[in-house]
């Protein structure tokens, strides 16, 4: 065999990988091979991509659209029972098979009923939840898979659960996020394909079966928001979403381990359903060439776009959806410190702030302990994610935060005794200024009377000054002085001299 056979042998090559430290690492060889391909270049892509958990037939699966493509999409495609499944590596098993995300190296040609080329990628990726995986590298290959391909095949077993839902909502959303994009079709069409469906006699193999339960799964009348809200946002984030029950292949197919792919050992129901659903697939209503922005891509566009959006992952800026429990915990017990803090200001103020005087710390001190305390009940009674283990280092916080707030009041208390110490002298000196002007300007425009009341007004503050300064002094007349403070702070207070 030449080598330039074996290069020019259709077979599935590696473009995404992931390395030691679980970063993408595109290899952009492989790609381009394949999109800069003879039968791809410049033409419009449609690229169908499966994604799902792992062991759940997802390779295999795909060999049946290449053996629908090399018989060039006739009738019979699936009939010579003798044939091997071959194409997308596959295997029986428990072990993961697939890591990182592999594409098909020959792109087929499909006219469109517009008459339009379009070249068809097929895109495998590595199954989800695998013990080798971080949820990060679940997010992120399946966000890659959705944001890279037209027609995304949801692949799960037997049911669509609540999980399934959940993963699939966080999986788009990080998607989304790696797309800095707010649209709300951030992606085209989704696919989900339930295998070993057993429950025909409810709703029937196929498209038909799958619409129906599709639409009863997501119109639950459940009054719970977090669960309407999955679903809106699946709804959202999708311009079509369709569903393919698909029958099981078989005891032989799925559980022995000689079993090598040929056609005869796959249970003729199955066969059957996967000739319906991959013709379906292409059908004018199904058939979804991959845009971006509105906009058809071609393959060697669809080059730069995986270089771009590689890079997007490797961005330290995206967060690490393992820590979105760890995160929402914070976000809790951060909240319940806020308003315990909030709590605690308000007590306080109330106190300190009540009026312009000095408050006695002793005092300042006790309402401190008694707000204190009820402020770190308000924390402990508010209901917090994460356990107490977290909860404990928010509430070290909080008393540390409190602690640091007395002294800000003790701070601001000793301000306000140094201003009332200097509030009396500042008002009559003030007022001594303000009536010396004042006579004399009235007197310049001849009102005389006024004049001469506002001289009254500029002796008695004159000599009540002095008399101030002097008690003061010599720490006499204390009733006097008390007096002279008690109108002064009246001045300063209403009169507002400063
Ligand atoms: N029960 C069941 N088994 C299937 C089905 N389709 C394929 N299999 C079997 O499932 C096993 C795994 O197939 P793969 O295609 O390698 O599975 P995968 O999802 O690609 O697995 P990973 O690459 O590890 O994610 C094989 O033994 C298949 O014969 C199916 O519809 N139902
Ligand atoms: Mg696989």
């Amino acid at each position: 065999m030449s080598i330039s056979y074996f290069l020019n042998n259709p077979r599935p090559l590696k473009i995404v990988e992931l390395d030691e430290n679980h970063k993408f690492i595109l290899n952009e060889t492989n790609l381009k091979s394949i999109l800069f391909h003879r039968k791809a270049r410049n033409k419009p892509v449609c690229v169908i991509s499966i994604a799902g958990a792992f062991r759940k037939g997802k390779s295999f699966l795909l060999n049946f659209f290449i053996r629908f493509f090399r018989n060039g999409g006739r009738d019979g495609w699936l009939l010579n029972e003798h044939d091997l499944l071959k194409g997308f590596h596959w295997r029986g098993g428990s072990d993961r098979d697939t890591t990182g995300i592999f594409m098909w190296s020959e792109p087929f040609v499909l006219r469109t009923v517009l008459n339009e080329e379009v070249a068809i990628l097929l895109m495998d990726t590595q199954g989800s939840f695998d013990s080798s995986s971080t949820i990060k590298d679940c997010a992120s290959l399946f966000a890659l898979s959705l944001m890279t391909s037209s027609m995304q095949i949801y692949n799960l077993s037997q049911n669509v659960q609540e999980d399934d839902l959940q993963n699939l909502h966080l999986f788009s959303d990080y998607g989304r996020l790696a797309l800095e994009s707010t649209s709300k079709t951030a992606f085209q069409s989704l696919i989900f394909l339930i295998r070993d469906w057993s429950y025909d006699y409810e709703h029937e193999y196929g498209f038909g079966g799958g619409e129906e339960f599709l639409t009863k799964r997501f119109n639950c009348n459940i009054d719970n928001n977090e669960i309407k809200e999955t679903r809106n946002f699946i709804k959202k984030c999708f311009k079509d979403i369709t569903c393919f029950l698909m029958p099981h292949p078989g005891l032989k197919a799925s559980t022995n381990p000689y079993f090598d792919g040929k056609l005869v050992d796959i249970d003729p129901l199955f066969r059957v359903q996967v000739v319906n659903f991959v013709e379906g697939l292409f059908q004018e209503k199904m058939f979804q060439i991959k845009e971006i922005n509105g906009g058809k891509v071609t393959a060697t566009e669809l080059f730069e776009y995986f270089k771009i959006y590689c890079l997007a992952f490797q961005d330290n800026r995206m967060p690490n959806p393992n820590s979105l429990l760890k995160a929402t915990a914070e976000a809790n017990n951060l909240a319940a410190k806020a308003m315990a803090k909030e709590f605690y200001n308000k007590q306080m103020e109330s106190v300190i702030f009540k009026d312009r005087s000095f408050v006695n710390p002793e005092h300042i001190e006790k309402i401190h302990m008694d707000t204190k305390l009820k402020s770190i009940k308000f924390f402990e009674s508010i209901k917090k994610m994460g356990g107490p283990e977290t909860s404990r280092i928010y509430l070290k916080e909080l008393i540390f935060e409190l602690d640091e707030l007395l002294a800000k009041y003790y701070a601001h208390n000793q301000m306000k005794k140094s201003t009332e110490s200097l509030r009396t002298p500042f008002t009559l000196l003030a007022l001594v200024f303000i009536n010396y002007i004042s006579a004399g300007f009235f007197n310049f425009i001849w009102m005389g009377f006024i004049s001469f009341m506002f001289r009254i007004g500029f002796y008695v503050s004159l000599f009540g000054m002095i008399f101030w300064s002097y008690s003061k002094y010599t720490q006499q007349n204390s009733d006097a002085l008390l007096l002279i403070d008690r109108i002064c702070s009246f001045v300063w207070d209403n009169v507002n001299l400063f």
